[in-house]
């Protein structure tokens, strides 16, 4: 479903950020991805929604190059994938509810994207994946007024709402005490499971990331030391990719 293809990238002139990285993630798998700070995780996260276009290497999903779709091509594939950001990214003076329906924003004419005016439909499914994540009585809560893994979750109803097929997460427990952080990895898992999401993580949290995820990505400054399942993963292979200079 999702795949990278010899990919090379820098910035500026220095080091590259990410140096011939290859690997593919199948439909409905769970991938972490972990490394130290600055190793390349959320650029290699932006790849996949083309965020970041590569300097060298393609990148590839559902079996179609990113560099050859634009337009309403490349829209129709971002519509597939939702990102979630360790700061929520909803817009904190308008209701979960309203933060919600921003997920159908691709469906909708531009005079209702405009007007903030959803169909009753849009309203209902809405609602049903707040529900789905747990939330339904805070439907009208500003979400300024929200815990962070509320927020989280209305994050994720969103990405329902859009739905979407592939979920990427840039540390979305990050800022998230123990039991909020759990309540929503348990949730990702239990979407991967059930709705056959494919859901690639960025984490520093090496056990959240044995708990949750079916294989573990290391990324050691822009090289990719080891894609394993996790079963695969033991202290020694953390170490190679946590020990050492950066
Ligand atoms: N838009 C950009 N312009 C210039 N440099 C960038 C840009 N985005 C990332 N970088 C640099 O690329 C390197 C990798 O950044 P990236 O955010 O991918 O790392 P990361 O592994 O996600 O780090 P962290 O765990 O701290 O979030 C860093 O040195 C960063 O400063």
């Amino acid at each position: 479903m999702l795949e990278l293809k010899n990919i090379t990238h820098q910035f500026h002139k220095d080091e590259p950020v990410l140096q011939q990285v290859s690997l593919q993630v199948a439909e409905g798998e769970f991938v972490a991805v972990i490394g130290r700070s600055g190793a390349g995780k959320t650029t290699l996260l932006k790849l996949f929604n083309g965020m970041v276009t590569p300097q060298q290497g393609t990148v590839w999903i559902d079996g179609k190059c990113l560099s050859h779709c634009s337009g309403k091509k490349l829209r129709q594939i971002q519509q597939k994938i939702a990102v979630i950001y360790q700061d929520f990214c909803l817009v904190p003076q308008s209701t979960a509810l309203e933060n919600v329906l921003h997920g159908a924003l691709f469906r909708n004419p531009f005079w209702r994207v405009m007007t903030g005016c959803f169909s009753e439909q849009d309203q209902k499914n809405a609602k049903t994946a707040l529900a789905k994540v747990g939330l339904v009585e805070k439907a009208d809560a500003l979400v300024s007024t929200l815990s962070g893994g509320e927020k989280q979750r209305v994050a994720i109803a969103r990405a329902l709402l859009q739905q979407a097929r592939i979920i990427l997460a840039d540390e979305p427990v990050a800022s998230l005490d123990p039991m909020a952080a759990e309540q929503v990895l348990s949730l990702l898992k239990t979407l991967q499971q059930e709705n056959k999401l494919t859901v690639v993580m960025n984490s520093h949290n090496t056990v959240q990331a044995v708990q949750y995820a079916d294989r573990i990505i290391g990324l050691k400054q822009g090289v990719m030391v080891k894609d394993a399942p996790v079963s695969a993963w033991d202290e020694t292979s953390f170490a190679d990719v946590y020990g050492g200079a950066q």
